[in-house]
């Protein structure tokens, strides 16, 4: 063998030592450092399972095993739109009190509410409503529907109560007036004389919308007559499911509604726009009409007008981005509810031949005049009819604008809720749904049945505990703002309806489906109807 050769044998084996070091390594080190990956990754598994199983303290809630460890059982109920059922069922599994989720309690029992809801508890809103914060050119807009800080929340309640308090509806009903004229004037030409089918449900959206606008600013954009011209309604049921199904993980919001750049995808070109300029023409307007004029000639006075004169008299009181974030709040928070509201007790009076045979014997007998002045139903003489107001409560009581609970957060150092101690930091709250269906209040729950709601019928201690579990409105520090503004509306309207036509459901109502993403809009209410005579 030459030397030649002997060089190159070496040198080959030398290539080989080194493929077989390098296979040693890139197998045996990387199979080791893989295996390792998996024990760690085992391991964060473990600890992630371990911590939200344990750290909250909800182990010790009653409630499926699923729903502790992750949120996606809870993600998915909502998003199918029908989480009261499922709710419901777990309640009636598990009892008063059950896990939802890794860090979300349900409680249905109506002595639960001061805890979390009273005026002076300490319990704040959830991460959930931080999904409703608007944001404009100034930053964060100030919203009592929205804010955790309750010097904030008390200073936006103080400056507007009196243009919310029952008192003033006498005069905002004056604007309501000529809206609910232009909806039977609708309802009478296009649908009553021509025997047409009328989607009712659609108008009563229209017309909240209206009859807000009107009592807010003095006028409104004319929705009745143009439909969802503006695409508001589309923009607000966005809005609405959005929050009902990504408040249920509110931290991926910054990565969406929250994102200006991704914001447009999910809202599409539509906007409320044309309603935040109204709000800002009519703010400037009336601040210019009003100058130097005594306030007590100013009425009948908007809601807007009602804010800029307690602004007058007390400067400190209230300033022009929170009189621009009421106004803009009623429209928001109060037309989609409130048309729900009517839906609800549409449907159910005109499904039940009885109920709407009574009701109308009791409005019509209250206003004898089928003139033109009985269109404008009083909220003073219809906020005393007995079974409208047992009607009222009880489709209402089916049927809640808001179907997902009203989270809070439990403040320190805990509190002991159904006998279960919650640590700070856990979410919890009752759902409106749930405790007005809750057979240890109301008897035979799913039954539309109004009068239970009268005194005659039910005993004092009865009425007395269904008024305590009856939270269409919320419960305490948070109750609706407009409560009175929707009342009025709901009593004005229904009544003008039943006294002036009569109606029918198209077959039977089987068209009438809805769904629960938070809000829980109605559709399909087919009617038929006539001009009723007298
Ligand atoms: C039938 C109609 C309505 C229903 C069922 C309803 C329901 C509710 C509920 C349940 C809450 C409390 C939410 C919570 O505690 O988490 C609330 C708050 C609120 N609602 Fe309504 N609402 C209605 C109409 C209106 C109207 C007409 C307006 C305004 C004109 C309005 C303005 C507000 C405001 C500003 C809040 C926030 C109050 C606060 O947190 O201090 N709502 N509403």
């Amino acid at each position: 063998m030459t030397c030649v050769h002997v060089l190159q044998e070496n040198v080959l084996r030398a290539v080989n030592m080194a493929q077989l070091t390098e296979y040693f390594w890139t197998t045996t080190v990387t199979s080791t450092l893989v295996n390792y990956w998996t024990i760690i990754l085992v391991l964060l598994v473990i600890y992630y399972f371990t911590a939200t199983i344990f750290s909250r303290g909800l182990h010790r809630i009653p409630g499926p095993f699923l729903r502790i460890v992750s949120p996606i059982p809870r993600l998915w109920s909502v998003y199918k739109g029908f989480s009261h059922e499922d709710d419901s069922a777990l309640h009636e599994r598990y009892g008063p009190i059950v896990r939802l989720g890794p860090n979300l309690v349900s409680v249905n029992s109506a002595d639960e509410l001061n805890t979390i809801y009273g005026i002076s508890t300490l319990f704040y809103k959830s991460r959930f409503y931080s999904l409703a914060e608007g944001f404009d050119e100034e930053g964060l807009i100030p919203d009592p529907f929205v804010t955790t800080d309750k010097a904030m929340h008390s200073r936006l309640r103080r400056g507007a109560a009196n243009a919310y308090s029952l008192n003033s509806m006498v005069q905002l009903e004056a604007f309501v007036d000529p809206v609910t004229e232009r909806l039977v004037n609708k309802l009478k030409e296009e649908y009553a004389t021509r025997k047409k089918i009328v989607d009712l449900g659609q108008f009563v959206q229209q017309y909240a919308m209206d009859a807000i606008c009107a009592l807010t600013y003095g006028k409104d954009l004319n929705h009745i007559e143009k439909g969802d011209y503006l695409g508001f309604f589309k923009t607000s049921f966005i809005i609405n499911s959005y929050m009902g199904i990504f408040g249920q993980i509110p931290w991926i919001h910054r990565f969406l509604l929250a994102s200006s750049f991704i914001a447009p995808f999910i809202l599409g070109p539509e906007s409320n726009e044309k309603i935040i300029k109204l709000a800002k023409e009519e703010i400037a307007g009336d601040r210019l009409r009003s100058e130097g004029k005594d306030e007590s000639l100013d009425r009948p006075s908007t809601f807007l007008q009602r804010l800029l004169l307690n602004q007058r008299r007390n400067p400190q009181s209230i300033n022009e981005r929170e009189i621009m974030a009421h106004c803009f709040n009623n429209i928001a928070a109060g037309s989609d509810t409130t048309a729900i509201s009517i839906r609800t007790i549409l449907f159910n009076t005109l499904k039940h031949p009885r109920v709407h045979q009574l009701l109308r014997k009791e409005i019509r007998e209250a206003f004898p005049a089928f003139g033109l002045e009985s269109e404008f139903v009083s909220f003073r003489k219809t906020s005393k009819l007995p079974y409208l107001g047992a009607v009222i409560m009880e489709g209402i009581r089916l049927h809640p604008s808001v179907g997902l609970l009203l989270a809070r957060v439990v403040p320190e150092p805990g509190e002991t809720i159904c006998g279960h101690f919650l640590r700070p930091g856990v979410e919890v709250g009752i759902n409106p749904w749930l405790l007005q269906r809750n057979a240890e209040v109301f008897p035979n729950p799913d039954d539309f049945y109004p009068d239970r709601w009268l005194p005659e019928n039910t005993s004092q201690e009865r009425l007395i505990l269904m008024k305590k579990g009856w939270i269409p409105f919320g419960h305490g520090a948070h109750t609706c703002s407009g409560r009175w503004i929707s009342w009025m509306m709901i009593h004005k309207l229904v009544a003008t309806l039943i006294l002036l036509f009569d109606m029918d459901l198209v077959d039977g109502g089987k068209n009438y489906t809805f769904q629960n993403y938070w809000l829980t809009p109605q559709r399909g209410l087919y009617i038929s109807l006539t001009s009723a005579s007298p």
